[in-house]
Formats: C-alpha cells, sequence, structure tokens
C-alpha cells in the first residue's frame, strides 16, 4: 500500500492555494497551509468527498475558505464577551476580531511528517502573539492522522482563556434529509437566540438550523441517503450543528443557490474560556 506526503499547489477551482496531499492506503487528503485548512478527505479510492468544499470558496484577501475543515480559535463565532472583559473600549475599537478566531486566515507552518505502516501524519503549527488578551506568544499544533479514518488534533499547551472548533463541513445527498444523533434535549438556538427543549435526540436538518448542544456524546451518526459517517471528538464541551437553509445562504457570496442543501456542519467545540491549555479531537469515520 502507497503512502505519501507530498507538496501541491492547488486543490479544485484554488489553483493557487499552497497544499498538502496525504495519501494511505486509497485515502486521501489535501490540507491547505492557509489556514491549516482540510479541503478534502476520500476514504478510499473511487469514494465521494466526504468533506464539501465550496465551488465558490475564496482564500485571497484573508477569506476564510468555505467547506473543508475551518479551525476557529481562540474564539468562536463572535468574539465572546468573557475573554475580552478587561480590554477597554478605545483599545478593543482598534483590534479586528473577525467571526471565528484569528487562525483561518493565516499562514501555518510545517511542523513534522510521518509516513509509516500504519498511517501517515501531518503536523502544522502557528505562533500567535496579538492574542488581545495576553502578551504571550502562543503556539498552536494541528495534527492530521490519516489511516482507516482521519484524526484531527488541535492543541496548545499554554495555559490561557481560548474557545475552539473543528467547523467541519460534511457532503450530504441533502440536508433536509439528514439526521445526527444522539444529541443532548437541551439546546442553545442561536437561530431565535434562546435555549430550547427537544423531545428527540436525533436532529433533523429541517429550516435553517444553528444550534449549540452541551456537553454532547464522544461518538455522533450522521446519516442519510447515501452516507453514514462517525463523528467522535474528544476535549469538547460542545458541538455545533449548522446548515443555513435558503434564505441565509443567499446572504453568503461563497455558498451557490442551489448547494446549501450538499452539506451540513457537525462542529466539535470547546467553548469554556477557564484558563487551560487546549486539546481537541475530531475524528472522521465513513462507514464504507
Ligand atoms: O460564515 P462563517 O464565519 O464561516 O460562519 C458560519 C457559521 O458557523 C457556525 O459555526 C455558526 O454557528 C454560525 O452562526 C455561522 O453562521
Amino acid at each position: 500500500m502507497t503512502s505519501s506526503i507530498t507538496e501541491i499547489t492547488g486543490f479544485g477551482h484554488l489553483t493557487d492555494l499552497p497544499c498538502w496531499q496525504l495519501r494511505h492506503a486509497g485515502a486521501t487528503v489535501v490540507v491547505s497551509s492557509y489556514g491549516a485548512h482540510v479541503l478534502h478527505y476520500a476514504a478510499a479510492e473511487q469514494q465521494p468527498a466526504v468533506l464539501w468544499l465550496s465551488p465558490k470558496a475564496v482564500w485571497q484577501n484573508q477569506q476564510p475558505i468555505r467547506g473543508g475543515v475551518p479551525i476557529c480559535w481562540p474564539w468562536f463565532g463572535k468574539v465572546d464577551a468573557r475573554l475580552i472583559a478587561d480590554i477597554p473600549p478605545a483599545t478593543l475599537a482598534t483590534l479586528k476580531l473577525p467571526n471565528h478566531g484569528l487562525v483561518r486566515t493565516r499562514f501555518w507552518q510545517i511542523t513534522e511528517q510521518q509516513i509509516t505502516a500504519d498511517a501517515v501524519m501531518l503536523e502544522l503549527s502557528i505562533s500567535v502573539n496579538d492574542l488581545p488578551w495576553t502578551s504571550e506568544t502562543v503556539t498552536l499544533r494541528y495534527q492530521i492522522r490519516l489511516d482507516h479514518q482521519l484524526t484531527l488534533t488541535l492543541s496548545c499547551d499554554t495555559a490561557i482563556a481560548q474557545q475552539a472548533a473543528l467547523h467541519s463541513y460534511f457532503t450530504v445527498a441533502d440536508s433536509r434529509q439528514t439526521q445526527v444523533q444522539p444529541l443532548p434535549l437541551e439546546f442553545y438556538d442561536k437561530v431565535s437566540d434562546s435555549q430550547q427543549h427537544s423531545s428527540s435526540d436525533v436532529l433533523h436538518f429541517v429550516g435553517e438550523i444553528d444550534r449549540v448542544y452541551p456537553s454532547t456524546a464522544d461518538s455522533l451518526m450522521l446519516v442519510d441517503s447515501t452516507t453514514r459517517v462517525q463523528i467522535s471528538q474528544q476535549g469538547h464541551d460542545a458541538s455545533v450543528l449548522w446548515n443555513p437553509a435558503a434564505a441565509k445562504a443567499a446572504t453568503s457570496a461563497d455558498i451557490p443557490a442551489d448547494q446549501w442543501s450538499d452539506f451540513v456542519c457537525v462542529e466539535s467545540a470547546k467553548l469554556s474560556v477557564t484558563a487551560a491549555p487546549l486539546a481537541l479531537v475530531q475524528i472522521i469515520q465513513p462507514q464504507i
């Protein structure tokens, strides 16, 4: 079985994007050094892409790439008020604090590669010295391990306040026919900005879905008519489930009007802000 790690230029329509391709036992992963963004995962030869990448994704001018696995760090969504509570308003006004943090639009360095009989592994790292709430230079590491599954491990050894999410976009035949389970019955609904209760532990992606489920299980199953993917997670304290549906998708230049139902996001997240190191893992295992 051939295993390799190769530097390549471009993937799909992103023809000028610096990337690395990992191959192992017929499986393929492509990751960009911009954002350490996993763009593609196929679990075997002739198998469809597990991850959805928007045909309208762009990366120039500090744009985050739509699709694949964006890394959200050191905050999730709009910056959490708890993280910036001690920063004077005048200072805050001068800062650029983009949605989902700082590192999905920066270049990462390759710090390690390994090829063994069992797996291939690529590690990317980034050092960040402009966190608004600490003067420390903080190093973030991301290991991408490919064997019979894809294991993504985001870690930071420094004990600082930090949030993170692995914001994976999964390809589905039709989001409206897709379900994820088991999920807690209580969740925060970002669409209505309210706590909600469900009578079922199964989520069906009907309408706009933007939900934060706290304390989710270590293993979730995504099922649609053509796909079954086991999504395992460690070091998380929440999962975020997202699909914009038609109206919200129409406000995003990088989601084609007829393709919002081609994906659902199942995000492993760590949203608490107590000062601590980070080790967040998502394991993606398509059931072929
Ligand atoms: O457009 P972005 O910044 O990549 O975010 C996409 C979505 O990401 C999800 O994680 C959020 O819960 C949504 O609220 C958000 O719309």
